[in-house]
């Protein structure tokens, strides 16, 4: 699909739509609770609908209702492999690398014989030392390409050992499995955890499902390691609400700081444990008028100025961040952007090359990226490179360049947000989308 966006400012008011990561995580829960649970949820998208499929694969029924899912778990017996129902199950992850990273570790803890398959560029991001770890402890892991890949046997408890730098995926895959493993498990994580966030977000899930989650610090070799276990089983909580999902929402915030008119976002919690929030503050260091209230935030434009961030706990935030500071009088620099390396696409590059067919000056430097504003952009015809986000952020950028943007491949925008064109539309955007 070819998206063709004329250049008009963006205002107006808009609900966000609900957290994909949010759902994700309860979604396993609920599939892996002592009873069945109703989750709340506004909205679904690719990824979403994944996780979903794949939890169906593996014994879970999972009923599509107007308001949201009622989830009726994985039954145990069929959990634990007792019975061989799960044999030869099929996992499909789609694109999705929460779902790969979280029900990797998930079915390897319920000893299901299944096959895992993903596509676009799911296939080629990493699941090491992730999956050695997964075979270390007694699950028979075929990986030699990568994807698709079998499971057999199942993974017993114990200590398993992870970078911090990878992705937090793999830590949240191991902390959603601990409490279906037989004894008493650790996981423990060396050097800087990068995206943080999204790991305490899974600690909430958790939480909220009855497993207790225990962190330490400990020097293993003069180095600093975090120690995660838990305890208690999961405990369904009869119903449970997907919050907003900051990260899409970012998109919105941001085309107010570029744009001339204010732009309100409802329906998103401002307590939330989403790193992603921090939007706020980014837009506010770039010089936006950024107003709080209950459940919604307000952005108004005002003059924009570079500043140095990083981007270690946000890298969903670094598209969108970048097209801001393309407009941003003198040169910002997003520091720490190594893992966007293994995204969707290789999001450094993508970036860049995005932007700058749109007329703005980036570099990359390294892991970071410099950016030197301009006041606007040129518009021009790019390609969505399969990657949702890099999608997003060009129709955002139309709204302050010259002349029209076209996006290629513009339904990348589902894997998270079916509704991005519509609600650009709604928000005053002009689009025409062709095939
Ligand atoms: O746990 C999650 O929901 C996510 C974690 C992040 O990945 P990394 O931990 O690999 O950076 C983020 O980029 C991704 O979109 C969602
Ligand atoms: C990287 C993303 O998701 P995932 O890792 O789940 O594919 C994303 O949504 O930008």
């Amino acid at each position: 699909m070819r998206a063709i966006i004329s250049p008009a400012p963006l205002g107006g008011t808009i609900s966000a739509i609900s957290s994909k990561s949010a759902a994700h995580r309860l979604i396993i829960a609920a599939a892996l609770a002592n009873g069945a649970t109703m989750i709340y949820l506004d909205t679904s998208c690719e990824d979403i609908e994944a996780t979903i499929l794949c939890l169906r694969s593996l014994g879970a029924k999972i009923e599509e209702t107007p308001q949201g899912l009622l989830v009726h778990p994985i039954p145990k017996s069929v959990s634990f492999g007792i019975l061989k129902a799960l044999a030869g199950a099929e996992l499909d992850c789609k694109e999705s690398g929460s779902t790969l990273r979280f029900l990797l570790p998930v079915a390897a803890a319920l000893g299901a014989d299944a096959r895992m398959i993903g596509e676009g560029r799911l296939p080629a991001r990493p699941i090491e030392p992730l999956a050695s770890e997964i075979i270390a402890a007694g699950c028979d892991l075929d990986t030699t390409e990568g994807l698709p890949l079998t499971m057999h046997g199942r993974m017993r408890a114990g200590r398993f050992e992870l970078p911090g730098n990878i992705s937090s995926q793999y830590i949240s895959g191991l902390l959603l499995a601990l409490p279906l493993l037989d004894g008493s498990s650790e996981i423990r994580v060396s050097g800087t955890i990068e995206s943080r966030p999204y790991i305490d977000l899974t600690i909430q899930t958790l939480e909220t499902f009855g497993v207790a989650v225990f962190e330490e610090r400990i020097q293993v070799d003069g180095e600093d390691v975090v120690v995660f276990s838990s305890s208690g089983t999961y405990r369904t909580p009869g119903e449970v609400t997907v919050e907003g999902d900051w990260s899409n929402a970012a998109f919105w915030l941001s085309a107010a700081a570029l744009g001339n008119t204010s732009i309100t976002v409802k329906d998103i919690s401002l307590s939330s444990v989403q790193g992603d929030r921090t939007v706020l503050a980014a837009l506010s260091r770039f010089g936006a008028r950024v107003i709080r209230g209950t459940q919604r935030a307000t952005v108004r434009p005002d003059a924009l100025h570079a500043f140095d961030m990083s981007a270690r706990d946000i890298p969903d935030l670094v598209p969108i961040l970048a097209a801001v500071a393309s407009v941003a009088q003198g040169t910002t620099r997003i520091a720490d952007c190594a893992r966007l390396r293994i995204k969707e696409s290789d999001r450094l590059v993508t970036v860049r090359d995005t932007l700058v067919a749109l007329g703005a000056t980036i570099e990359i430097r390294g892991d970071d990226l410099l950016i030197t504003g301009t006041d606007k952009l040129s518009g021009g015809q790019v390609s969505a490179h399969g990657d949702h986000r890099i999608a997003m952020m060009a129709a955002i950028a139309a709204s302050r360049s010259e002349h029209p943007v076209i996006i290629e491949g513009a339904q990348a925008v589902d894997k998270s947000y079916p509704s991005f064109f519509e609600d650009y539309r709604a928000l005053g955007g002009h689009v025409e989308l062709e095939g």
